[in-house]
């Protein structure tokens, strides 16, 4: 089956299509995106996020219906074009098309428009070997799909764009458009009914008893409200969980995303190792604050109705009286530990960045350190975090044993006069004597709920900078429409400059000493600058600059005539490419090849392997290709093929080169290379960048 053009929107209308989804999928109110922008830049300026989607033609149908919403990007790749996905199951897919008007189309008919390429290709084979074979339709046609399954199976491809609601969206609009607070009201409101059912099943069996007549309808009454309340309790707990790992995931997302928008020197002032210890408190927050948000919620219900109940009894206000001071107690204990609570993890996080700092110069102390000293200060810190420990166990313990029992006694005891004095009613001090128990168990829940949100509340002090950081905002993209295309190098002004540096400063701390100061520099296409200077000069520092890593104090940096703000920063990065010097760089535990192309675009496309290759073959890394089992495809970083200082470098200048820039700088990239090697590189870099600037040493 095929899809009508009519149904598919052609590329240059990709904004639209985008703008059109969003509204359609209930991401975001207005259809009015900017239609000349493209799908990236249209989602950022509607506050949505496009991933891109890569998928296999073996997992195509799974991984689809799981994307939407999402643009699908089908046809062949020399022509083509998008389908505007809004929902889909294993069987059908519901799409917005051109005319705005939403339509069902088969999910097949997607998949083969997806893989049209490899359709051709293998299709004409497959279909006549199957001519051979004597076989029904319907058997043929899975068939058909079964051996290009086994031909193409692992082919990806890059299927388009996931769209949903940027993690940087205020958290409320992310909960609703996930349907996390409609679950939750529904939640809230199945749990009152259950709390209102049980009461009333307990008030007609209590009536019926104190009236000293059991009849069966009485009896048949109290089961059904009982029966009833069962399965609003399994919704109340289902509805829960779901409300749980919905919220569970948004936060999760929003922090992880929080990560990526630290500055990379406020990740190096507050340590690795805090970093890590602050995204482990994740974990803790979720669970906790969830849970002991939803007891907490279940207990103040209670709590509510006990205090009605209270006011019933012989003790009547009195008795609410005494509760309410008992809460005011409880809240006392309960504040007492969140402060030992907090004090507990901020020890643990100070833990977590001494093995982690340990970790990363394991090498360095097992070379140089003696190892008598390999663990001074460990036990030291160990027993201050245990008498951490120690202390929020004495007070949790406290709070969950004195407070529901403490109030049994209180409670009882205010009953106590009406009792002695026989004043009250029997119906009266059932009533009392339910409230109090009640309450008591208002009491249990509550402290089980309040232990839980202090535990989740120490967690929310350690990853709230994260949470926060996912909502700094960026620079806006450019609104210039020459932003949108990736591949296109600009061409240099007419003057001819295409980096123009004007008085630019910067200085790594507020009052600190100024590593930049009045640099003013034109670099124009074509150009071959080397900046030299000596160590600690500032020569990477104005690498940095440059590429838009940093940002400068004063001053004008423009590329093309504008400056980053106006091109925004992504725009920014993709004309100026730079390979940072060896510790500021990183090889990804991944493929070499997308080690490589990392910069440009994953999964590769056209001829991006082959040029890969070339580049690396220009640099002299032949051989170490020819050596690695993968080739290309070999695993390489931490857990892969240890590469030397060497090729790192030339596999870092390699990435800089493959991002089509129109200026490349590269730090200090040839110091480690010997001198035939160094020549190779350098012919190599000289040949492939249009502008380039090296630093290096005299
Ligand atoms: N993150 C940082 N925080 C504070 N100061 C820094 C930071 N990074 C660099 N500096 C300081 O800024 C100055 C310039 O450093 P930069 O790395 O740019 O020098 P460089 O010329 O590249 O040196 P080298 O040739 O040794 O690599 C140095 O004095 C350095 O100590």
């Amino acid at each position: 089956m095929k899809l009508d053009d009519s149904l598919s929107w052609p590329m240059d209308r990709a904004g639209e299509a985008m703008a059109t989804l969003a509204k359609a999928a209930h991401l975001s109110p207005t259809a009015k995106g900017p239609t000349t922008l493209g799908v990236e830049d249209t989602a950022r300026t509607l506050g949505l996020q496009a991933d891109r989607l890569v998928v296999s033609f073996a997992e195509v149908e799974a991984r689809v219906c799981n994307a939407a919403p999402a643009l699908l990007r089908i046809g062949p790749s020399d022509a083509p074009r998008i389908i505007a996905l809004i929902q889909s199951n294993l069987e059908r897919a519901r799409i917005v098309t051109p005319d705005h008007s939403v339509r069902a189309v088969s999910l097949d008919a997607v998949r083969d428009a997806l893989f049209v390429d490899a359709e051709h290709t293998h299709g004409g084979p497959v279909d006549a070997l199957l001519e051979r074979i004597p076989l029904p339709p319907r058997r043929r046609a899975l068939a058909r799909r079964a051996l290009l399954r086994e031909h193409v199976g692992a082919r990806l491809r890059d299927a388009g764009w996931t769209i949903r609601l940027s993690p940087s969206a205020p958290f409320l609009r992310q909960l609703r458009s996930a349907g996390v607070l409609r679950t939750l009201r529904a939640m809230i409101l199945a749990h009152a009914v259950s709390l209102v059912l049980s009461l009333f099943a307990w008030w007609v069996i209590g009536q019926s008893v104190l009236a000293g007549h059991l009849d069966r309808g009485w009896l048949a009454a109290w089961a059904l409200l009982l029966l009833t309340s069962i399965p609003i309790r399994v919704l109340t707990i289902w509805w829960q969980e779901t409300a749980n790992i919905g919220a569970g995931l948004l936060l999760k997302e929003r922090i992880l995303f929080g990560v990526l928008q630290l500055d990379p020197e406020e990740v190096r002032r507050q340590g690795m190792g805090e970093l890590v210890g602050r995204i482990i408190e994740i974990d803790a927050l979720e669970e906790l604050a969830m849970r002991g948000g939803f007891v907490s919620l279940a207990a103040f219900m209670e709590l509510a109705i006990t205090i009605f109940v209270l006011a019933l009894g012989p003790a009547g206000i009195a008795s609410v009286l005494l509760f309410v001071a008992w809460l005011a107690f409880a809240g006392l204990l309960v504040r007492r530990l969140t402060v030992q609570w907090l004090a507990w993890s901020r020890a643990r996080i100070a833990m977590t960045n001494d093995t982690v700092e340990r970790m990363l110069g394991h090498r360095t102390r097992i070379a140089q350190e003696p190892p008598g000293d390999w663990h001074v200060e460990e036990d030291g810190a160990l027993a201050a975090y245990s008498e951490h420990a120690r202390r929020v166990d004495r007070t949790s313990a406290l709070i969950a044993g004195l407070l529901p029992r403490g109030w049994l006694l209180l409670g009882l005891a205010a009953l106590g006069p009406a009792l002695v004095a026989q004043s009250a009613s029997t119906k009266e001090l059932a009533v009392g004597i339910g409230g109090v128990l009640l309450a008591r168990n208002a009491l249990m829940r509550m402290t089980a709920g309040l232990t839980s949100l202090v535990a989740a509340f120490a967690a929310w002090r350690q990853a709230a900078p994260l949470f926060h950081a996912a909502a700094r905002s960026h620079p806006a993209p450019a609104t210039d429409p020459r932003t949108t295309d990736h591949e296109r190098i600009e061409p240099a002004r007419a003057d001819g400059a295409v980096l123009d540096v004007r008085h630019v400063a910067f200085r790594y701390r507020p009052h600190g000493r100024a590593a930049l100061q009045n640099v003013t520099l034109r670099i124009c296409h074509r150009d071959r600058v080397l900046v030299e200077g000596p160590s600690g000069g500032g020569k990477s520092t104005l690498g940095s600059l440059l590429a838009g890593l940093r940002t400068p104090e004063s001053g004008l940096l423009l590329f093309g005539g504008l400056d980053r703000a106006s091109w925004g920063a992504g725009s920014w990065r993709r004309r100026i490419a730079a390979a940072p010097q060896f510790h500021e760089n990183h090889t990804l535990s991944d493929t070499f090849a997308f080690n490589l192309l990392m910069g440009r675009r994953w999964p590769p496309q056209g001829d991006d392997l082959l040029e890969a290759e070339a580049i690396c073959r220009e640099l002299g890394l032949g051989p170490l290709l020819g050596r690695m089992p993968g080739g290309l495809m070999q695993r390489v970083g931490e857990t892969g093929w240890q590469l030397s200082h060497g090729e790192r470098s030339r596999l870092y200048m390699a990435r800089a080169l493959l991002q089509c820039a129109e200026v490349v700088i590269l730090d200090e990239s040839f110091a480690s290379l010997d001198p035939e090697t160094k020549t190779l590189a350098l012919r190599c870099a000289l040949k492939r960048a249009p502008s380039l600037v090296v630093i290096a040493h005299p």
